[in-house]
This record gives C-alpha cells, structure tokens and sequence, in this order.
C-alpha cells in the first residue's frame, strides 16, 4: 500500500472476512475501506451482527481478513503483524481483568507481557489509574470495584504500553447513564493529553454522537455513511415527521397519503409507525392532518423533530438503528 498510508492511524482496502460454520458461509464483513488520521476518535457505529467486532478484530491482528489489506499504526497488518501489535492497545467488550486477581498484579503482568519490567509498569499503571480517575484502587481486588471502574480499568490494561492507537470494543455496554458519561470524558482526555488515536465500536447513538470526531456507519457488512455527526445530520436536510397510527393498516394508508405530500421524502413505514422528512414539518402537518381525519385515520401520536443519527440510519438504510 501507499507510503502515505503511514502517515494515518488507520488505512484499510477492502477488508473481508467470512466465517465458515457447518452449515453456511456468513459474509461479516464484505469490502470494507476506511481511513483513521492520527489523534481522531472515530466511532464505528452500526446495529448488533452489522460486523463491528469482526472488522475491529481483523485491524487488531486477531482475526485474519479473508482479503483486503490495512496499515495500522505504520505497520502492514499482513506483513508486519507483531509490529501492529507493539503499536496498539485492545480493549475487549467482556473486558480481561479477573475478578480475584489485585488490580496491581493485573496491571504488573500486563506491562511484563510487553516486555517493560515491573518498576516502569508500576510507574505507567499508577499514572494511567489517576488519568482515568481511579486513585487508591492499587490494592483493590478487581471484582470489588463498580462496573465504570472495572472498564476504566480495562482501558488501562489497554494503555499501559503507551500505545498510539487503541481499540475500544463497545465501551460502555452495562454501564449506568452516569458512569457511561464519566467514560466518555476520560476517553476524550485520552486524546486530549496523550493524543492517542481512538477507534470504538458502538451500537449507542448516543455515545457515537457525544464521543466521536467522525463517524463510520457499518450495516451488513459494508460501510454505509461517513463523516461528522453534524455533517451527516445536516445533509439531511429538513424535519422528520413520525405518526404513530393506532394500526398497521391505518399505517400503510398514512404512508400513501405522505408519499402524496410535496416535498416528502424517504417514508418509511414500520409497523403501525410512519417516518418521513418534509422541509418545513410545522406547515406541512395541519394539511397532512386534515386528510388522514377525511380517511377516517387518527393518529395516536406526532413528532416534529430535528435529524437525528437514527433519522442518518434510516436515510442510509431504510431501516432502524435499534432493529
Ligand atoms: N465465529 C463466528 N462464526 C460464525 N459467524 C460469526 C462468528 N462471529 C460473528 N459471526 C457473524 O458475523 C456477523 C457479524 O458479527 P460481529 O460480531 O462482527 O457484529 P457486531 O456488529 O460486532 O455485532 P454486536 O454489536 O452484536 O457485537 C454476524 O452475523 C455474526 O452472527
């Protein structure tokens, strides 16, 4: 690849991998490209089985792409994969701290397994504990502490070789509101002080927005939108309507009556639930109203709002982040 490609955290063309199972091949990632620059945070979001997991294992060098090839953190993921390896950090969803263990052992044998001696990975793991907010955990057995303190952990586990780029592997799944939103501060002082490269899976609109300089959007295996949260937001232009019919029947006829509208755009229906995006929502809907009252329809509910990610989804695929 491209000398250039060094220059970036990440470069990926046409990544693949399919699984073999007994009884079918799973295509779970189909072609993917991408592009990471140094000290982004980049979000990889897409619904549960889109191929997240198995794109981010492949750059992570645990999983070997069935074709394609990527330079990760310098290094030619085929070519040089030890050398990827040394360069970054992996943060697992389950996480891989034991619950026995103390955190200081956890921490000692992980700087050991990447050949530092114990002084200098108790220096970098008191360092990093006090970066993510986890002073006085030292001595603590790992299964003692809260959930956003066992994942602030396991990000630096993640750390302690001073990685420049670092994998999260959905972040905050289990977390309450309040220590997900703790996680996403740290995870952006990460970037701020140390200026590591992040890259992260979700399936958390919220976390995607709140966290990401950049999103990639994943579905079936292909990357189906790019850019920042705002930018994909304002490319949809307009409002998005949804009517909440009281039955999929009424929903269908709501559907047919909003295709007729000037100006409609992408109506979907979903169930007895119908969305679609109009230039103005406020003076489209009294007159949208007034026809569905002619059809004998009453709908139990009406939203005006402003693109959201889910309304970015559903434009670039027809279909609900959440199904
Ligand atoms: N070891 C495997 N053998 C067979 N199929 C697999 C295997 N691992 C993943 N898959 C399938 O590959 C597809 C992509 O899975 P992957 O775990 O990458 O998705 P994901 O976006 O990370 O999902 P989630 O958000 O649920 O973690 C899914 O259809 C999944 O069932």
């Amino acid at each position: 690849m491209l000398e250039a490609a060094k220059e970036q955290a990440i470069v990926a063309r046409g990544l693949k991998r399919s699984y073999k199972t007994r009884a079918e091949t799973v295509d779970a990632v189909q072609g993917i490209d991408l592009t990471v620059g140094k000290g982004e945070i980049v979000g990889f979001l897409g619904p549960n089985g889109a191929g997240k997991t198995t794109t981010l294992k492949m750059l992570c060098t645990l999983l070997e792409p069935t074709d394609g090839e990527a330079i990760v953190a310098g290094c030619d993921l085929r070519r040089d994969a030890r050398g990827v390896k040394r360069r970054i950090g992996y943060v697992a969803q389950g996480g891989t701290t034991m619950r026995e263990a103390k955190v200081s052992l956890e921490i000692v044998s992980q700087a050991q397994l990447y050949g530092l001696s114990r002084q200098e990975g108790e220096r970098r793991g008191k360092a990093l504990l006090k970066a993510l907010d986890l002073d006085g955990i030292w001595d603590r057995a790992c299964g003692s502490l809260s959930g956003g303190q066992r994942r602030r952990l396991d990000i630096v586990m993640g750390l302690i070789h001073e990685p420049e780029l670092v994998f999260l592997d959905e972040p905050s799944t289990g977390l309450d509101p309040q220590a997900r939103a703790n996680l996403w501060n740290h995870i952006r002082s990460l970037r701020d002080e140390f200026g590591t490269t992040v890259f992260l899976t979700t399936h958390y609109m919220d976390e995607a927005d709140a966290l990401s300089d950049r999103l990639l959007i994943i579905d079936h295996g292909r990357i189906v939108g790019e850019g920042a949260s705002a930018e994909l937001k304002e490319r949809l232009s307009g409002d998005a309507i949804t009517l909440t019919l009281r039955t999929s029947e009424d929903a269908t006829k709501s559907q047919e009556t909003a295709e007729a509208l000037d100006n409609a755009a992408n109506v979907v229906c979903e169930g007895n639930v119908v969305h679609f995006r109009v230039p103005n929502g406020a003076s489209v809907l009294p007159g949208l109203l007034r026809r569905l009252t002619d059809l004998d329809i009453e709908p139990i509910g009406v939203e005006i709002a402003r693109p959201t990610l889910e309304d970015v989804f559903l434009n670039l695929t027809g279909r609900s982040l959440r199904d």
